[in-house]
Parts: structure tokens; sequence; C-alpha cells
């Protein structure tokens, strides 16, 4: 190859990708030295101009138009940070049709529209890489995809939202209102132009597809993702979890039992003894387990600008690398297995449930023989009195159970004329069978 810098088209310069432009500027050397070529960043797709930057430097090479980038042959590739499925999979079709590599922290897209873009690139002979798209700045989908191409997964369990997890352990630790702190995480940036999607578990569910994917080496899809967000966790349900000993989170798990898989993203109760129930903050870790290599873990900074545009730059070294080597296309593998799905009686887990009932004699055994009718036994229980001493509170962590049975129980919980309300559910991950 002749060149002796290759060429950036920068789309968005928001969060991220002013810290692509802090980085670059920055570790410009360094960069050069791993591959051997410089890397200027020739144009900026913003959507308003005349906003003030944080880089006012490179106010000169801000355009709204995207063709400035994509029908500009001098760049060689595209480092997409805009966000949202459209028109951000249009501009990366477009740039791969035009033989440009990509560079994308776009987990919804990635998630969504992933398989198409890779066969494009594949066609194309272009590299495609998106590291930053799951768990910011902690380098899991090259771990995945290279560290672990020798060995079975049998279960990942991430903490893959770090505004949520921003939200639960100020719930936890200082007590704060969930919706007061949701606004310093968008303050700080961590969260998406739309927080529903980090609330609701949508971020997370798309995260967990593209880990499922490349760690079972199966072509998951979103909607096979179980979802459900951190909007109904209650103080209550914190302490309670507290005191016996838990931290709720947000967990993602996608489990192997032979060939079957589950993949879902719920508050879960995690284990206190489990290093998972430690992560805090914007702090984001992914737990993986392989048949042969056992237990590992990756922790780090989920979101923000510098830790997601660490990921954006290091995926550009590797293209530059490719570049440099003349072997671009040649690292990606597609999914080859067949993707079976477990039903939900295959779907095993402890729960933690909450339940206000009748302040009468025989109402826990009553609520155990429920749960003894479908095998479950209990391992934990708490009673005490609620609303004033005219009811009482029932906490139980049963054994596992199946995801089936678990909602049949839940449902015949409904009927009993002693219980008033079944205040919460939760998985339990993370302590002794989990
Ligand atoms: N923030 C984070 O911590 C993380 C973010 N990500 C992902 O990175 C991507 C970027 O996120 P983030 O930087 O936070 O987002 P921001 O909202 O901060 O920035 C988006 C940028 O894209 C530009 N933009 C938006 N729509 C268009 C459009 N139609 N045409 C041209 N430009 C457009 C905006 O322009 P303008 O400036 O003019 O408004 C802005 O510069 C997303 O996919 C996100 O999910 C991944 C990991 C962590
Ligand atoms: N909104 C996301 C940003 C990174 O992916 C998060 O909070 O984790």
């Amino acid at each position: 190859m002749d060149k002796q810098t290759v060429k950036l088209g920068l789309m968005g310069f928001g969060t991220v990708g002013t810290g692509v432009v802090r980085i670059i500027q920055a570790h410009q050397e360094d960069l050069q030295k791993q591959t051997g070529l410089g890397i200027e960043i020739k144009r900026i797709l913003v959507q308003d101009a005349e906003k003030t930057r944080s880089i006012p430097s490179m106010n000169s090479v801000l355009t709204t138009n995207a063709s400035d980038l994509l029908d500009d042959p001098e760049i060689d590739v595209i480092v997409e940070v805009i966000g949202g499925i459209s028109p951000a999979r249009e501009y990366i079709l477009a740039a791969l049709e035009r033989g440009k590599h990509v560079v994308t922290a776009n987990k919804d897209l990635m998630a969504l529209h992933g398989g198409e873009i890779l066969q494009k690139a594949q066609e194309k002979g272009c590299d495609v890489y998106y590291e930053a798209s799951v768990a910011g700045g902690i380098p899991i989908l090259r771990a995945l995809v290279e560290g672990f191409s020798s060995d079975r997964i049998t279960k990942m369990m991430g903490i893959v939202n770090g505004t949520t997890n921003y939200i639960l352990t100020k719930m936890s630790q200082d007590g704060a209102d969930y919706s007061d702190v949701l606004k310093e995480a968008q303050a700080l940036g961590y969260a998406e132009a739309d927080p529903t999607s980090d609330v609701e578990g949508y971020d997370a569910a798309r995260k967990m597809a593209i880990l499922a994917t490349l760690g079972f080496r199966v072509p998951m899809k979103l909607e096979d993702v179980d979802v459900k967000g951190i909007s109904g966790v209650t103080k209550e349900d914190i302490a309670y979890g507290k005191k016996l000993g838990y931290e709720v989170k947000l967990l993602g798990l996608a489990r192997r039992d032979g060939e079957a898989i589950e993949v879902s993203v719920q508050p879960t109760m995690v284990a206190k003894s489990h290093p998972l129930a430690s992560v805090n903050g914007v702090f984001n870790a992914v737990y993986v387990h392989g048949e042969a290599v056992g237990e590992t873990m990756f922790y780090g900074p989920g979101a923000g600008e510098l830790p997601t545009a660490t990921a954006v730059v290091s995926d550009l070294v590797t293209v530059v690398k490719n570049m440099k080597l003349g072997v671009n296309g040649r690292g990606m593998v597609a999914p080859y297995k067949e993707k079976i799905l477990k039903d939900d009686k295959q779907k095993l887990s402890k729960y933690f449930l909450r339940i206000v009932v009748a302040d009468k004699r025989g109402v826990l055994a009553q609520i155990t023989q429920l749960l003894a009718d479908k095998n479950i036994s209990l391992e934990q229980v708490l009673q005490q009195p609620y609303n004033n001493g005219e009811q009482a509170e029932i906490i139980i962590v049963t054994h596992l159970a199946s995801k089936g049975d678990m909602d049949e129980v839940l449902q015949g919980m409904e009927e009993l004329e002693i219980v008033s309300e079944v205040k919460s559910c939760y998985r339990v991950e993370g302590g002794e069978q989990a």
C-alpha cells in the first residue's frame, strides 16, 4: 500500500464522536507507530453545523451533507457514531458499497441489522468492527471472537447498561430517587438520546443479542431476548434483597444447556458473594464461563466519552493495520450454528418473591404448598408486618424452578384469597446452584 495517511469520515460529533477526535489528536504518534500510517479526520458529519462544539478547531471540517463523506474517494474509513437505525443503516451500507471500511458503536443497528451489514462487508471485502457497541470501554467482543475461539462458552452474565447500573447503585447506596438519578445519568452522557431504551432494558437486550451471537456462534435476534427493565424496581425490593444477601442488578443472561439457548435481560437479585454484585455506578462487567477455561470476568467503564471512544479508536487501529497488510474483510466469522431456543420449562433459576398477604395463621403454609405442588422448595423465608400490622409481607427465595412453573405459581397466587398482591418477582443469580 502506497498511502502514508488513512483518511477518516466521522459521522457524529456528540459524546462519542468528541471522544474519538480527542483520542486521535492526543495519541497521533502512538497510533502511527502501531499502524505504520497516519490517521487524518477529513470530514465530520453533524446535524447542526452552527452548534457550539467543545473542539472548535474541527469546525472547518464539519458538514451536514453525508455525501461529502460517502462520495469522497479519499476517505477510506467511516466511523459511525450517530446512533439509531436510520439514516445510520443507509450510510453504513452506502459506505460499504463504495468499498469503505466501517467502525461503529451502534448496538441498535448491529443487533437488528448486523447480518445484512456484515454480509455486505463480506461481499465488498471490507471491515466492519463494532467493539464499542457492547460494554463501552471493555474489549469483550474481541475476547469472545478471538480469546474464546478455542473454547465452548456455556454462560455469559452481563451488567451491560451503564445508565441503569448507575441508577440502581445510587438507589442502593444513597437511597436516591429513581427519576433524579436518571437525570444525572443523562447529564453525564451515559443515557441514550431516548433513555427509555436504557431503563426498559432494550439497550441491554441489544447488547446481549450481540454477545450471544458472537459467544455461541448462533444468529440471535433481538426478539429472541426476554426483556424487562428497571422502572418497576422499588427501594423496598432493594432493601429486602440486601437483607437476604443480594444486590439488585439489571442482568443480561445468556445460557446454553446442551445446544439449547436462553437469553434474557431483567432486574435480578445477584448474590453479594458473586463479583457481579460489586459492579457499581457506570461500570459494566461481563462474566463468561467456558467449558475449558472455566470462569472469567471482564470489567470496566460501560459508557461515557473517552471509554467508549477508546474502543472505537482501537477498532480503527485494527482496520488500518488490516489495510497496511491488505487483509481487510477476512477477520469476521459469520454465525455457523443452528439456533435452538429453550422453552419456558427449560429455563431454570432461583426466584425472589415478595407477597402481601392477610395476617392469618396458615398463610405461609398455603404459599409453600402452592410452590411444593410444582416441586419448588424454599431456601430463605422472611415474614413481617405490613400496612401497620393489618397485613403481612412474605419474602421468599426459592431453590431452582423453571420459568414456566413459576409463571403458573404466580397465576395460582393471584387466585388465593389470602394473597392481596404479589409485589415483586425477581430471578436470583450468582449464589450456589445458580
Ligand atoms: N454515550 C455513550 O456512552 C455510548 C454510546 N454508544 C453509542 O454511540 C453512538 C453515539 O452516541 P452518543 O455520542 O452518545 O450520541 P450523541 O447524541 O451525543 O451524538 C450524536 C451525534 O450524531 C449527530 N447526528 C445525529 N443524527 C444525525 C443525522 N441524522 N445526520 C447527521 N448527524 C447526526 C449529532 O449531530 P449534532 O451534534 O449536530 O446534534 C451528534 O453529533 C450511539 O449509537 C450510542 O448508542 C455506545 C456506547 C456508549
Ligand atoms: N446508554 C448506554 C451507553 C452505552 O452503551 C449505557 O448506559 O450503557
